[in-house]
């Protein structure tokens, strides 16, 4: 991609392209990150991952040269966020959580005036807004107010806005919350086409099933500490339990059901869905499984399906949680993912 020389980026591609050591960040007596580490290799896509006020927002506004931290140190592309923060600014896009679009100002002003800010100039500039549009699928709307488009068609020119400088890192905050499933897909494709041209992506979200098949690796923070940092595989290993988790449903109303299991051995009810509930019984053994289902049915229950599901991602983060809690966690937490 052609850029203006004033904008080239300088990566020192002999170091991580994101190294985050012990950060800490206050606010009064709260402390919202407490010594956080981690490391991002260059071209990998990891997913952030944490409760409402982990301190995601925290990290991720000191990584993007928003704030300080009180204590720690941030390189981006080998340069510290602190003392060089101009320079990361030319290496990273920033896509916050919170977008403002501008009133009286369509997508192609909105674009062409950060495209100034940044320096480019002339036939340049016209081009690399044009190739921005497309990417995003913006050329239609190029003359629509910014301040007057649905939730993904805004999440979309925020992401082109982010790539106005064809930054090689890039941290996105909550990028698909609010958006419905057809543009939480079409930008989700969008990340990928980025991760395929090699751009180091750091991606927080509540939607920890997306999160696992798109990132290679996710990165935990609970109450302002890393908490594990690994593929989603390693998270439902480490997290593993001798038991197993039923999706049950009856004729009728689930009530029945979600009465039986509060008293009935053995099982917890995980959730109660439309037509019945999500049950985990603890054990593995299949005979002990079939007998669940036959005291089921002795009981009066009439149960229209039953059968064994893959542990989610959901399921094994909260369990993580609880198993950090008792000090039983079993999973590795390793700071640096090549
Ligand atoms: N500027 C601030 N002043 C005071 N407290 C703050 C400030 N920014 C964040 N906090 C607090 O720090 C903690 C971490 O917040 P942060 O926004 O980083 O969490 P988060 O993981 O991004 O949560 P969410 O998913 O809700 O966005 C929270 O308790 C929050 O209330």
């Amino acid at each position: 991609m052609h850029q203006p020389a004033q904008i080239l980026p300088e990566m020192d591609r002999s170091q991580p392209a994101i190294v985050v050591e012990n950060l800490q960040r206050s606010f009064g007596s709260l402390q919202a990150v407490q010594g956080v580490s981690f490391s991002i290799a260059h071209g990998q896509v990891v997913g952030f991952v944490g409760a409402n006020g982990a301190g995601k927002t925290t990290t991720m506004r000191i990584l993007a040269t928003l704030d300080y931290p009180n204590e720690g140190t941030v390189k981006i592309g080998g340069h510290n966020v602190v003392h060089y923060p101009a320079k990361v600014r030319r290496l990273l896009g920033w896509m916050p959580d919170s977008f403002g679009t501008y009133e009286h100002m369509t997508v192609l002003e909105y674009l062409d005036f950060y495209a100034r800010a940044l320096g480019y100039k002339g036939q340049e500039r016209l081009q690399r807004i044009q190739e921005v549009m497309d990417f995003t699928d913006l050329t239609p709307l190029a003359d629509r107010m910014s301040n007057k488009m649905s939730k993904g068609q805004t999440q979309r020119l925020c992401l082109g806005r982010a790539l106005l400088h064809d930054p090689q890192i890039l941290i996105m905050d909550e990028p698909a919350a609010g958006l419905d499933p057809k543009a939480r897909v079409e930008l989700k494709q969008l990340i990928r086409i980025l991760a395929e041209e090699g751009k180091t992506i750091l991606i927080s979200s509540h939607i920890l099933s997306e999160l696992g098949e798109m990132c290679d690796s996710l990165l935990f923070i609970d109450k302002g500490r890393i908490v594990h940092h690994g593929n989603a595989e390693s998270m439902t290993q480490g997290t593993a339990t001798e038991t197993t988790l039923v999706n049950v449903q009856v004729v009728g109303e689930p009530g029945q059901l979600v009465q039986w299991a509060l008293t009935a051995p053995m099982i917890e009810i995980v959730e109660e869905t439309k037509r019945g509930a999500r049950l985990r019984i603890l054990s593995k053994d299949e005979s002990t499984l079939a007998g669940v289902l036959r005291r089921m049915i002795t009981d009066g229950l009439q149960v229209t399906d039953y059968h064994r599901e893959e542990r989610r991602l959901e399921d094994a983060f909260i369990d993580m949680l609880g198993q950090i809690d008792k000090g039983t966690f079993k999973g590795e937490t390793p700071s640096h993912v090549e």
